[in-house]
């Protein structure tokens, strides 16, 4: 109990100064101290033609026409089956086949996480913004929200989005509060047990953070859902909680994934927490964890789906082209 209190304190102590919201951060200021650092907004996009299009829009209209802040628009295409990537292409984005980008060097896996890293790999900013392409409250506050702390403050590393985020359900109902479920019921419960430094961070599984391009190329990818909650824990190892800040965007919907979908995101996510565990001596395991999971349909039909997730190791690791014999 002593441990957890003084856990408590150290996020306390924390939250005040490494806390901030979106309009404490104006793009015009921003600009008088931008200089000559670089910022990449990276887009991992899945069949997300509907938003895509509309997110690129205003980043190129806000961000880059009416004032420079962002150097780079990158779309990194996630095997989509729909017309995402011609929407990110015709909004003016840079687009990317995400197993196109290092594919002499690697041999492509799925997923979120992967997307992720190829963002990475085909960027060049000296700061990386991720943004999801699924939103549908998106606006130039997000970017320059997340970016404004790293700008200002040379120490800083890697900043978070925090919002409210409501679950709007089929018939077009507003649940405030109602979103995040796996974050509630899964990613922040874990956090709190095993890792309670980053448990100040209150939408650890949102997918809007910045960080700098020399930090994020020396922390290893998960793939698929475990990304998030693997760069948290990863980063709070490598650089230290004091480097590491939130920012509130105010709201943030989406696009709501399937129970199902949130079941296998959980399993992920569970897999991702497992790794660190062992990998940070935690727990010394006899046999590795399962990675099927059996999931019911309505019906009572079921079907056994893998969560398991692999990862890509740190960016800087990797052999330039030119050494690979
Ligand atoms: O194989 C994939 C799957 C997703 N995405 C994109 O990643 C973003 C987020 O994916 P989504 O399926 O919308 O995830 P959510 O249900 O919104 O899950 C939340 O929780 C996940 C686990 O932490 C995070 O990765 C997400 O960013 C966060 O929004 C979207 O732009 C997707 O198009 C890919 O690029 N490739
Ligand atoms: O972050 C999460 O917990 C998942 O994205 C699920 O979010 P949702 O409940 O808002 O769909």
């Amino acid at each position: 109990m002593e441990k957890d209190l003084q856990a408590l304190a150290k996020v306390q102590e924390w939250y005040g100064p490494h806390s901030s919201t979106a309009a404490e951060w104006p793009v015009d200021a921003l600009m008088a101290v931008k200089g000559n650092t670089t910022v990449s907004v990276v887009l991992p996009a899945r069949d997300e033609e509907s938003t895509v299009g509309d997110i690129v829009t205003v980043i190129r209209r806000d961000l880059v026409e009416r004032v420079a802040l962002v150097d780079e628009v990158l779309v990194v295409d996630s095997n989509s089956t729909d017309a995402t990537a011609e929407r990110a292409r015709q909004a003016g984005a840079r687009v990317v086949a995400q197993d196109q980008v290092l594919s002499h060097l690697v041999e492509p896996l799925t997923g979120k996480g992967e997307a992720l890293w190829k963002g990475l790999a085909a960027s060049t900013g000296d700061i990386v913004v991720y943004i999801d392409s699924d939103l549908r409250s998106f606006g130039a506050h997000y970017v320059s929200g997340l970016v404004g702390p790293l700008l200002k403050h040379g120490d800083l590393q890697f900043v978070k989005a925090t919002y409210e985020r409501p679950y709007t359900g089929a018939d077009g109902v507003v649940q405030r509060g109602g979103g995040g479920r796996v974050t509630e019921l899964v990613a922040r419960p874990l956090l709190n047990m095993f890792w309670p430094e980053l448990a100040g961070f209150a939408q650890p599984l949102g997918g809007e953070y910045a960080a700098r391009r020399a930090v994020l190329e020396q922390v290893p990818y998960v793939t698929e859902y475990g990304v998030e909650f693997g760069l948290l824990v990863d980063l709070l190892h490598l650089v230290g909680l004091d480097a590491m800040a939130q920012v509130d965007l105010g709201h943030r919907t989406h696009t709501h994934q399937s129970m199902t979908a949130l079941g296998r995101m959980a399993g992920q996510i569970i897999l991702t927490a497992w790794s660190r565990l062992e990998r940070q001596g935690r727990v010394l395991a006899s046999e590795p964890p399962a990675h099927t999971l059996l999931q019911f349909g309505l019906q009572g039909q079921s079907a056994l789906v893998d969560v398991a997730v692999a990862e890509r190791p740190p960016l800087a690791s990797l052999v330039p082209e030119e050494d690979v014999a």
